[in-house]
């Protein structure tokens, strides 16, 4: 039977090299077999071995035939399933002890802090992903992109082995997030920054318009998996600026599971507060800030079976680690110099350290890039914490900042955050509202749309650029969290200049005109004669 394709490894026979740098390499083999890539060390099921020809050169993809109109594609991707065992395994272990600590538990158990109080983190056996080399990953995750095989059409789920590796696909709940697009953002990069390697990760092109994506399928996937084993879950629950809800909502929907979030009255987008309703959610809109929603669902999720979805939930973070595996993916797994992400709770700066450190590590690529988390002024903890030179951290109370997601005073992930930053010689910016709304609106003059957010990681580059940090010629890339649709009213005050205190140097109002042939002329000719000028 035909399939597609997939590279299966052989004995180590050559080296080679690669991006610059000396790798292992095994000649791929093609070996017809769609989905039975839980364990590399799998061999082609009964149905499509005919091709297993293992000493041949790479052939040609062959297409797949089509499945019978009756099968569904997660009918269809365990007929292909490999019977041999998974051999990849994660655990629980407290944050930052070594592989050795004693103190660890199951994903299947629900459990969201260690016995000391502290975070927990996702351990990988990484002794058994490093059985195979670097470019076998590469491979791997290569011949999986832009397919429509479950779950591996998923930018999260073509990752299955260094992320949940031991969840049946049967319990996957996915949109097939992820594989956002990574753009060159040339004129912006070339007209306000004089750089030619510029890029923008879009992880707001997502099922729920932010990155929040990645971290809910696999949360909610484990969820529906712990469900099925009569796990007490009854709902999953979360505090939120307006993104986690949004993606935990949306999940939960798909899946048919209650969802149950706490929000901060009056504090996110309409775009953002509408999400929820319209998935099903049960909405409490609570007359507190995002610090205050976050406590409290804190306390419920120790009283009630409602399992936790924030990003203390380390979970979350095996999924936003695939944004980073993807950059390098996107690059030919070539490292960029600088990777500028917004912080906010803080999960997502370690997500993506912990993806580049694991692509590191596993030998895909051979080195770092440098991270920058970017806060706004208004809600600083990180920074304030950075610039003490990490010796004083002091929870703030985060006030009101058009990049709405990111107000947040008392980060649950700071240590997470720390070490991340440490280990890769980062650096923590800030943004006051006036630079973050007028570099989000001289994006926007380039082409972009993006959220405030952005605007925020946008004015840590200009920063960074301007004291010569980060110079001309580095590939740099800005992760893009949330789509910019979902932030309209920030964009149509600071258009029609309603904001107290700001100049809004960049705003483009529209023109009133009367509906006369002779006005419309009048103000078209001004308009082409102060550009013809330009
Ligand atoms: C759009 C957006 N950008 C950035 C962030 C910051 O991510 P983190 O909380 O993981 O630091 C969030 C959420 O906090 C967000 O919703
Ligand atoms: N911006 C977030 C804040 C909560 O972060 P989380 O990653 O801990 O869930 C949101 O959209 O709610």
């Amino acid at each position: 039977m035909a399939s597609c394709s997939l590279f299966h490894p052989k004995p180590k026979i050559r080296s080679f090299h690669h991006n610059n740098h000396r790798i292992t390499h095994r000649p791929p083999t093609l070996i017809s077999c769609t989905s039975s890539i839980s364990n590399p060390s799998s061999t082609t099921n009964s149905s499509n071995n005919n091709n297993n020809n293992t000493n041949s050169p790479p052939s040609p993809v062959l297409s797949k035939t089509r499945r019978p109109a009756d099968e569904n594609i997660r009918d269809e991707a365990r007929r292909y399933r490999s019977s041999s065992k998974n051999t990849f395994s994660a655990k629980y272990v407290p944050f930052n002890v070594g592989p050795d600590s004693p103190e660890c538990y199951s994903l299947d158990e629900i459990v969201y802090r260690s016995r000391s109080g502290g975070l927990l983190d996702v351990l990988h056996d990484m002794e058994a992903l490093k059985k195979y080399d670097g470019a076998y990953w590469r491979d791997l995750f290569d011949s999986r992109v832009g397919k429509t095989t479950w779950p591996y059409g998923s930018g999260v789920w073509s990752k299955k082995e260094w992320v949940l590796p031991e969840i049946d696909p049967d319990d996957i709940v996915s949109a097939f997030e992820g594989n956002s697009n990574l753009f060159w953002a040339e004129r912006f990069g070339k007209q306000f920054l004089g750089m030619n390697d510029l890029w923008v990760k879009h992880c707001g092109i997502s099922h729920t318009g932010s990155f929040k994506d990645l971290g809910m399928t696999v949360l909610v996937s484990q969820v529906n998996r712990l469900r099925k084993m009569k796990r007490p879950v009854v709902g999953v629950g979360c505090a939120s600026t307006g993104d986690t809800s949004a993606a935990l909502s949306a999940y939960c929907a798909s899946a048919g599971i209650p969802s149950i979030v706490f929000l901060p009255a009056n504090k996110i987008s309409i775009a953002q507060l509408v999400q929820p309703i319209a998935n099903g959610a049960f909405v409490l809109s609570i007359d507190t800030d995002f610090d205050g929603c976050m406590k409290l669902i804190r306390e419920v999720t120790s009283e009630l079976p409602i399992y936790l979805a924030n990003s203390l939930n380390s979970l979350r973070l095996e999924g936003q680690k695939t944004a980073a595996i993807e950059i390098l993916q996107q690059f030919d797994w070539q490292v960029p110099d600088w990777v500028i992400v917004p912080g906010g709770n803080l999960g997502n700066i370690y997500a993506f350290y912990k993806g580049f450190k694991m692509c590191h590590e596993l030998g895909l690529v051979d080195r770092m890039p440098r991270l920058v988390c970017a806060q706004a002024a208004n809600a600083n903890p990180l920074y304030l914490y950075y610039k003490s030179e990490w010796k004083d951290f002091k929870s703030v109370k985060a006030n009101t900042t058009f990049a709405s997601a990111i107000q947040i005073g008392d980060p649950v992930s700071i240590d997470r955050a720390v070490y991340a930053l440490k280990n890769c010689n980062g650096i923590v910016e800030e943004a006051t509202e006036e630079e973050l709304m007028d570099a989000m609106a001289q994006a926007d003059s380039t082409g972009m749309f993006i959220c405030p957010h952005t605007g925020v990681a946008l004015t840590a580059l200009v920063k960074l650029r301007n004291s010569g940090v980060i110079s001309p010629t580095d590939r740099t890339v800005v992760v893009s969290t949330a789509h910019g649709l979902k932030f309209t009213q920030s964009k149509v005050e600071y258009h029609s200049k309603e904001i107290k205190d700001m100049a809004c140097r960049f705003a483009n109002p529209p023109m009133q005109v009367k509906a006369d042939f002779g006005a419309v002329m009048d103000v078209l000719k001004n308009y082409l004669g102060n550009h013809a000028s330009k």
